[in-house]
């Protein structure tokens, strides 16, 4: 598994954690900026963590912004993405099982380490649990055909 990892400055502090957490985990990430804590603009970043997960060289991908809000919006642009703004675990557990959310969006300023870290445990080992809901995800997929130009 490797993962896609993304933040404006608001999302830098929380996204070196979770680099860490990856590394104890020995789980590979590419870290796509930005790389301070200086004022960036969101929508850079999570354009590009979503393209790296859509254009299949990343299996997940994870952003981070003040509060995981912005960055996720700009996610969810780009066809494919199915981002979920999470702050609690059960909402990570079901982003997987029921919406097979690809990237989790996180607010620094929402949640703290040791919760953000939980989550991305969580979110990280459920899987999608298809189903019944293999059909509502296929049609987020006809919605954006539909607005496909
Ligand atoms: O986009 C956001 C809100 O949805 C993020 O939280 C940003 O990190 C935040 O807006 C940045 O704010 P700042 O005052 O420029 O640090």
């Amino acid at each position: 598994m490797k993962i896609a990892l993304g933040s404006d400055h608001g999302g830098y502090k929380l996204k070196e954690v979770i680099k860490k957490y990856l590394e104890e985990k020995q789980i590979a990430y590419e870290d796509f900026g930005t790389h301070s804590t200086e004022s960036v603009d969101y929508p850079e970043f999570g354009m590009k963590v979503a393209e790296a997960v859509t254009a299949g060289n990343y299996e997940k991908g994870i952003i981070c912004c003040g509060t995981g809000i912005g960055i996720s919006i700009s996610a969810n642009k780009v066809p494919g993405v199915r981002c979920a703004v999470v702050s609690d675990t059960f909402s990570a557990q079901m982003s997987r099982e029921h919406n097979n959310a690809n990237i989790l969006s996180l607010g620094e300023r929402v949640v703290g380490q040791g919760l953000a870290l939980k989550i991305v445990e969580v979110w990280l080992s459920t899987e999608f649990a298809g189903g019944r809901h293999e059909k509502r995800v296929n049609k987020i997929l006809d919605i954006e055909k539909k607005y496909r130009k």
